[in-house]
């Protein structure tokens, strides 16, 4: 379904060049569920905005279902982290959600229908009316995805979205993601700094090592589909699937800082002590 094809971005400026992307390859199958995590500045952003065809990549090719990414493709949303900045505060939430469906060229009567059945979907039903800056963080964040859902994608780009709401509304907004996507088969990408989260809501999480940046592993997420914050984040497994993924960040901070690699643990090793 998307295929990362030895992705490299640099950007130059007057006096300053970052090579911010070295070489990336990697597939997301239709359907998966995949989490990118990697230390801080790693170039994430950088990433998504090249998959999702809002950068042009310095070297290398995105391909979505076998098409070269060359501008944002049709079959693609995005959620960002910055809600506040990403919902237009002049429009009421049912046309903020409507808006790219207008684009998209879509009558009139199937919009309200998407519209309704994307907010229904968040549990905002009723929040069609009010305006974004009427509503709490995690509400608008709501209405971010509702706004990506209706549109209908194939593939949705997360860019450490729940990153600026609290905790608890973290969790929620976590298993909406989850929820959704299984109930509608979307293809997910989903960028995140928090390794319990890339572990919790991934079927596999790629990590990348520090800027420039590379693919460091990729981990298959072996938890069973059903999971739920109480009984999931206590799970044996679970733990170790953070610390495999938390040891690899760690390599990769200590290799971009010189020093020499640790030799990988495996996945199915037991956890340090
Ligand atoms: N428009 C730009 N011009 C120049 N350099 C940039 C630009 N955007 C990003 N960079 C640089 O590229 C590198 C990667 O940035 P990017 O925002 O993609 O990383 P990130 O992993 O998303 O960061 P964070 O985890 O802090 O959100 C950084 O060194 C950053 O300073």
């Amino acid at each position: 379904m998307l295929d990362v094809r030895g992705l490299k971005k640099v950007y130059e400026g007057p006096g300053r060049r970052v090579e911010a992307v070295r070489d990336l390859t990697f597939t997301v199958a239709a359907g998966e569920l995949v989490c990118l995590v990697g230390p801080s500045g790693c170039g994430k952003t950088t990433l998504l905005k090249c998959v999702g065809g809002l950068l042009e990549p310095t070297a290398g090719e995105v391909f979505l279902a076998g098409r070269r990414v060359a501008g944002p493709p049709p079959g693609m949303a995005f959620v960002f982290q910055e809600y506040g900045r990403s919902l237009f505060p002049w429009m009421r939430v049912g046309a903020n959600v409507e808006l790219p469906l207008r684009q998209k060229g879509l009558g009139r009567a199937r919009r309200g229908e998407l519209v309704a059945d994307a907010l229904a979907s968040v549990g905002l039903a009723d929040a069609a009316g009010a305006y974004p800056w009427q509503l709490s963080g995690g509400m608008q964040q709501r209405v971010a995805i509702a706004r990506a859902l209706a549109y209908e994608p194939e593939v949705l780009l997360m860019d450490e979205p729940f990153a600026a709401v609290d905790a608890q509304t973290r969790a929620d907004l976590e298993d909406l993601v989850r929820a959704l996507w299984r109930e509608r088969g979307i293809t997910v990408l989903f960028v995140t700094h928090d390794i319990d989260e890339a572990v919790y809501l991934g079927q596999r999480v790629i990590v990348l090592s520090a800027s420039p940046t590379v693919v460091q592993e990729q981990l298959r997420v072996d938890l069973p589909d059903g999971r739920d914050q109480v009984h999931t984040r206590v799970a044996p497994r679970f733990a170790e699937l953070r610390t495999r993924v938390y040891e690899q960040i760690q390599a990769a901070k200590r290799s971009a800082a010189g020093a020499p690699l640790k030799e990988p643990r495996r996945a199915d090793a037991p956890p340090p002590h």
